[in-house]
């Protein structure tokens, strides 16, 4: 049978025969192999194992246990040979993390009371692979990360990167203190079950904000470190990334980089290489006049790994873009993923397969960490397949790797996570552009089926096939509810099963309107028109009242051709209705109160949070540049008064270069009087004559660079 191995090995040899699983091994090698090599085949064999029995031979190049193997061993980092043969076994590691890897192999060969009789050489493409905790928002819980080092340990990830943004020790203001008490203990466990799966803890510090480029700052670094090392780290980085002003200077952080190299990490001896995440982290954002990349590459440390990710801060990784990069930092790049990261299209989940990255691009980095949701559970699908990836990529096949990772969560439902997975993949529109491919299998059918309704007939089969999919929603939806195989998944994604159970609903209520409205059965019609109604106000209720973070607070599913085809059929067949019998029943179009103008180009694509009487613009993460005389104007469609607005650019200066104005009719505008709060906030109301315009604008002098962080309209009519 074929071997079903995670991460997809690099050569495997079959002969086809196997042989019944040993009541008994005999264990040589035990003193000298890896300790937690031998813990994990003690957990997975139990009694079988001991000093009786079939030989099982165990250990490192050089060890006596494998020493007839040894030329057999691939000479790679982290690789190994694994035979079964109806002599012996024999799982040997080049190092200690490859005989580690054996194990985690002969681990997955058993099979249904057999061993199949197979040679084995494997090793890793990528050196560093894995995780970092990278994302803004709520970070993991602590049980969260400990199954996630159990999980990497399982797909041969060696790499955790601890580096969550709201982490006040990791960032500012208390990067320079060390954890109390209770946080280091559970950062020493982490580090301790990180070790027994092999993973490499990453200690991340993110000094940017307020860092002083004097010893001072510099010896309260060191300290910091000395205390995480005490706690058991052994591999850190410096985060430079999203920051500007002192922070941002390439020679500043270059000295800091090579003190902290000379210093910690090539003095103490069990330390892994620094990692840096840059400021100029993506191709989009090099200024060549700033030489911040040459800077690095021709005076940072050789032994110093530099992050990158790639082309835009969201983007996939191309050949081109890595042979690029490695030719400015001179060395290669340590890939920061950012996948499936998805703090800026908060409602969405994004569990579709991992695509769009080169399967030629191992030449040129040194490692390959994914930047995940804050949803733990969630994001195992695209990190399974990212293990997949980054150690055997010319064997990579999406599909068949986000079919296995399905199987490997949620093995009791791998046909109802499938249906879930392939319509929650995609962001919808968002500031970065960074789309993902969703409910492919059934677009065709429907934007078929749309386009022949439209033009006035229905086509039986496609209209079966749609009935059918939204069944396997409202099913699926369903039976992941009341799982209880994974409860910690289950507990992340619930709002949005509900959601798919509301839509699997509509689905199937849409298109028996449409029959309904073919058959000219207006009882029957008005029925369902308003069950649809009911179950949409009940989709805009679970919008309010789940996942309510500042961003994108809310609940969405099936965006990009479930939702949309709801819409459509419920619109066309009201349409319908309303000439065929004389009604006004209105439509549910998703209608806005409000949109948005600007001229400021990252705010172009900013989506509106709407409610009922308050639009919000999505903050945004990033440093804003506001150009002279750049502007946002929000249109309303009707005049409103504004009993409230409030904006919060976080600048420490005045504000005396924006103002915010008003108007009735988008020519005569007026100007609203804003005052600062304690917080730094500027709020501001229009209590005169109604208007349908809002606009703020830099009248200054000079580009002003900004944090978005909030800005809302309160209106009413
Ligand atoms: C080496 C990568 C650093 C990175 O990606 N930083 C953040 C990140 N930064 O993205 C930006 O757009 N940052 C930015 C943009 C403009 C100006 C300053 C920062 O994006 C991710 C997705 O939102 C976040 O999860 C990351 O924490």
């Amino acid at each position: 049978q074929d071997i079903q191995v995670q991460p997809s090995p690099r050569q495997v040899n079959v002969t086809g025969k196997s042989m019944a699983i040993p009541v008994a091994f005999r264990l040589v090698g035990e003193q000298e192999a890896n300790p937690h090599a031998i813990t994990l085949l003690k957990q997975s064999l139990g009694d079988r194992l001991g000093t009786e029995g079939f030989p099982l031979y165990v250990g490192e190049k050089g060890g006596r246990g494998v020493r007839g193997v040894k030329r057999l061993i691939p000479d790679h980092p982290e690789g190994y040979y694994l035979s079964i043969t109806d002599k012996a076994i024999m799982l040997a590691g080049n190092d200690e993390r490859g005989t580690y890897y054996a194990v985690r192999t002969f681990m997955q060969l058993f099979h249904e009371g057999h061993l199949p009789f197979v040679e084995i050489q494997d090793y890793p493409d990528v050196r560093f692979r894995g995780v970092v905790e990278g994302f803004y928002g709520t970070p993991w819980s602590h049980e969260a990360r400990l199954r996630q080092l159990r999980f990497y340990g399982e797909n041969k990830l060696n790499t955790y990167i601890y580096g969550p943004k709201d982490d006040p020790y990791h960032s500012s203001p208390n990067w320079r203190k060390p954890y109390p008490v209770k946080e280091a203990a559970r950062l020493a466990e982490l580090v301790k079950v990180a070790d027994e799966n092999e993973v490499d803890f990453v200690w991340a510090i993110h000094p940017g904000l307020d860092i002083r480029w004097e010893t001072s700052d510099r010896d309260s670094l060191m300290a910091k470190f000395e205390h995480m090392y005490d706690l058991g780290v052994r591999s850190f980085a410096v985060f430079f990334d999203d920051i500007s002003g002192e922070g941002a200077k390439a020679d500043r952080q270059v000295e800091l980089l090579n003190y902290i190299d000379d210093h910690f990490v090539q003095v103490k001896p069990d330390v892994t290489p620094l990692i840096v995440c840059p400021t100029e982290y993506n191709k989009g954002w090099v200024r060549p006049e700033s030489g911040y990349l040459a800077t690095i590459g021709e005076k940072l440390n050789p032994s110093v790994e530099v992050m990158w990710t790639g082309d835009r801060v969201i983007s996939e990784i191309t050949k081109e873009g890595v042979e690029w990069i490695r030719e400015q930092i001179k060395r290669p790049s340590y890939i920061w993923w950012n996948f499936p990261v998805s703090d800026y299209v908060r409602d969405h989940l994004l569990l579709g397969e991992v695509y769009g990255n080169g399967k030629d691009i191992a030449g040129s980095i040194s490692g390959f960490v994914a930047n995940p949701m804050e949803w733990a559970e969630a994001s195992k699908l695209a990190i399974y397949c990212v293990a997949d990836y980054t150690w055997n990529m010319q064997s990579y096949d999406r599909f068949r790797s986000w079919h296995r990772a399905i199987r490997a969560i949620m093995p009791e439902n791998v046909e109802a996570f499938t249906v879930f997975a392939r319509h929650n993949s995609d962001l919808g529109e968002n500031v970065h552009r960074f789309r993902r491919e969703e409910s492919v299998e059934i677009q065709p059918v429907a934007e078929r089926f749309m386009k022949g309704y439209r033009e006035g007939h229905c086509d039986e089969r496609d209209f079966l096939a749609l009935q059918d999919e939204f069944e396997r929603v409202a099913e699926a939806a369903d039976l992941l509810l009341i799982d209880r195989e994974n409860e910690a998944l289950i507990e992340e994604i619930t709002p949005w099963l509900h959601q798919f159970k509301i839509l699997g609903d509509a689905g199937q209520e849409v298109l028996a309107m449409l029959k309904a409205g073919e058959r000219g059965d207006r009882e029957l019609f008005l029925r369902k028109y308003n069950h649809v109604k009911a179950l949409r106000k009940r989709s805009y209720e679970l919008e309010r009242q789940f996942n309510q973070n500042p961003y994108q607070p809310g609940v969405k599913t099936g965006t990009t051709v479930l939702q949309p085809l709801v819409l459509d059929v419920f619109t066309e067949a009201t349409e319908r209705f309303n000439r065929q019998n004389g009604t006004d029943l209105p439509l549910l179009a998703d209608y806005s109160p409000c949109k948005l103008t600007t001229n400021v180009p990252q705010l172009e694509s900013l989506p509106l949070q709407v409610y009922p009487n308050r639009v919000h613009l999505t903050p945004l993460l990033e440093v804003v540049k506001w150009p002279v005389g750049g502007y946002l104007q929000l249109e309303f469609d009707d005049a409103y008064r504004i009993p409230g607005t409030r904006l919060n650019f976080d600048v420490k200066g005045d504000l005396s270069w924006g103002v915010m104005e008003v108007s009735a009719d988008g020519e005569t505008w007026q100007t609203v009087a804003l005052t600062r709060d304690t917080r730094g906030r500027l709020n501001g109301k229009w209590e005169d004559a109604p208007v349908k315009f809002v606009r703020f604008t830099n009248t200054g002098e000079g580009e002003q660079q900004v944090y978005l962080r909030e800005f809302y309209v309160v209106f009413s009519l």
